[in-house]
């Protein structure tokens, strides 16, 4: 799976996913959006949710957007692709941890390659990230049961189970603060 990154650099270079899988050779970078390639991209914007069907339709590409949450608008998400949101997972990084849908570059696209099939693609992805395994361990149950689905709607069902559960929970927390105003998938 080739992961492809457009790079806004409105972040903190030195907490930055993106450009540590750079670093490790484990995603290309760019900074003009017209030499992005064609792919699945990684919108938490989009409608759809990411599926095992889409694998095909991305032609094993994989893009994200590297900018910060402030500037994660939906128009910021112009790059050319099969824009898909990935469904209820929570993040492992330091800054947002246990919070789901908001996730790192890395995360993101380790969430993909696993729902794609390509556990060992993930793995090497969140390799030279301390917390990296933590992502593939506190999701390791939902990510499974996504990557067994046919296509959007079955994964959207599972991740209802999820949503569900967070909110019985809410006796501790509020999980709809807990999620910043991000939209879920729903198709
Ligand atoms: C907003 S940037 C923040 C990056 C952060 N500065 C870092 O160092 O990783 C995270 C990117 O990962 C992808 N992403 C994160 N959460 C997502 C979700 N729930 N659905 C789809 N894509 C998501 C998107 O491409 C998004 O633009």
């Amino acid at each position: 799976m080739e992961c492809h990154v457009y790079y806004e650099g409105d972040d903190d270079p030195e907490k930055c996913t993106a450009r540590r899988l750079e670093k490790f050779d484990e995603a290309i970078l760019y900074r003009n959006m017209d030499q992005v390639p064609y792919g699945v991209v990684l919108n938490p914007h989009a409608e759809r949710a990411l599926s095992p069907a889409d694998a095909e339709a991305g032609l094993g590409t994989l893009v994200a957007l590297d900018c910060s949450w402030e500037s994660a608008e939906e128009a910021a998400f112009r790059m050319n692709g099969v824009h898909r949101a990935l469904p209820f997972l929570v993040a492992a990084n330091p800054v947002n941890y246990g919070r789901p849908f908001q996730l790192t570059t890395v995360e993101a696209l380790a969430g993909a390659c696993c729902i794609f099939g390509d556990r060992d693609r993930a793995e090497a992805l969140l390799e030279p990230f301390r917390w990296g395994e933590t992502f593939l361990t506190l999701n390791e149950e939902p990510l499974r049961r996504y990557a067994d689905c046919v296509d959007s709607s079955e994964v959207v069902a599972v991740q209802e189970e999820y949503l569900a559960d967070e909110t019985e929970e809410g006796a501790d927390h509020d999980p709809e603060s807990n999620r910043d105003g991000q939209e879920t998938p729903s198709g």
